[in-house]
């Protein structure tokens, strides 16, 4: 076949999957008009992980499962806007890593929010400026952020789902030579995290670590100042046209950070694999066994735990805490409902949601 004739069949191809597009949009609208009856979510994400996960069984063509996921979460992204179109806020600006990790489930044609900061995303959801927020809520070399977990269990709000993104940091900067750089701005976390590059490359100390919100107000300020560099996403670089001198310069490649996807709803319906993070308010665990027998609840129950992690009270001078734990299982599971029964108020359900691996 010559190339005249592929282009061809390429683009009746093409004149058709624009016909099944629009012909699945038609019906995407009519469960949006279902949906607005009922008042019920818009967002699914177990929905699309069903969609997904059939697609990819089913799939035995040239297609790999992560080309599958982008091109439909893309037509997820389209239909919910057709739906309704959504805002969304996230931790800014723009280029931060919670911006990626918002576009790999919004997509590129949501309406999106920018915040300088975790508490006014929660703040944009609780009143309603964005229907989701998206924050940032650990990172597997670093541990929890503590903003948004404690955020979690002042506010009335969600985990509507959870996204995984690996973290790669660049070294970016507009000056050639490493000895004219006199600052270098960066997250406090990214700083940890590329501290072998920073030791190997800056070991005499001339330079100055300035922490600042996030790696891509860091990129915005190695653009405007000179003599200075950023430790950040390359999608911020590019952002801001700074040129990344290094790539990759954290100290593990298996850096990932989870984020959360935030709401007030709280509907998502049972999958294959979920995932319930709740606050656990445990009575005066300065007793012997309090927390020992909240845990063996689960054990007894064969439900695993994914995380519990301790956050103070901070009740006057005292050292007492709560526990944000995590574990496999959907709210609505015949044990997981026996446990919260069993402590009832002193437990906060935050949401049950598809869980990634
Ligand atoms: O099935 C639904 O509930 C839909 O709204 C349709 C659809 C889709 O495009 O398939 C769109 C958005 C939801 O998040 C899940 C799925």
């Amino acid at each position: 076949m010559d190339l005249q004739e592929l282009r061809k069949r390429i683009d009746s191809l093409d004149n058709e999957l624009l016909s099944l597009l629009n012909e699945r949009m038609g019906y995407v609208k009519a469960v949006g008009e279902l949906k607005r009856s009922q008042k019920t979510v818009i967002y699914r994400p177990e929905r699309e992980k069903q969609i997904l996960d059939r697609l990819g069984k089913l799939n035995d063509g040239l297609l790999s499962r992560s080309a599958i996921e982008a091109i439909f979460l893309e037509i997820f992204a389209v239909a919910r806007n057709l739906e309704l179109p959504e805002r969304i806020a996230y931790l800014g600006p723009e280029g931060s890593f919670t911006h990626q990790a918002a576009e790999s489930r919004f997509g590129g044609m949501s309406e999106y929010l920018v915040l300088p900061t975790i508490h006014s995303i929660f703040d944009a959801v609780e009143t309603g400026r964005a229907r989701f927020g998206v924050v940032p809520l650990e990172n597997n070399q670093e541990g929890m952020v503590g903003e948004t977990v404690d955020l979690l269990r002042e506010k009335e709000l969600h985990i509507a789902a959870e996204v995984l993104l690996s973290i790669h940091f660049g070294f970016a900067s507009f000056n050639d030579s490493l000895t004219q750089i006199r600052r270098i701005y960066s997250k406090d976390i990214a700083f940890r995290q590329c501290s072998t590059f920073l030791r190997e490359y800056f070991e005499d100390n001339r330079v100055e670590l300035i922490p600042v919100e996030s790696t891509s107000k860091a990129a915005k300020l190695a653009f405007t100042e000179p003599e200075s560099a950023a430790i950040c996403s390359h999608i911020a670089a590019r952002l801001y046209g700074v040129p990344v001198l290094f790539d990759n310069i954290g100290n593990s490649d298996q850096n990932r950070t989870r984020f959360l996807i935030i709401s007030k709803d709280f509907q998502n319906q049972k999958s294959q694999a979920d995932k319930t993070t709740i606050i656990a308010n445990l009575p005066n665990t300065n007793k012997p066994g309090v927390l020992f027998d909240f845990l063996k609840d689960f054990y007894d129950r064969g439900i695993n735990l994914t995380k519990i992690e301790s956050r103070p009270l901070r009740q006057g001078s005292s050292f007492r805490y709560w526990f944000f734990v995590e574990f496999e299982g959907h709210y609505e599971d015949g044990p997981v409902q026996e446990i919260l029964k069993k402590y009832g108020s002193l437990m906060k359900v935050l949401g049950s949601y598809v869980r990634i691996s």
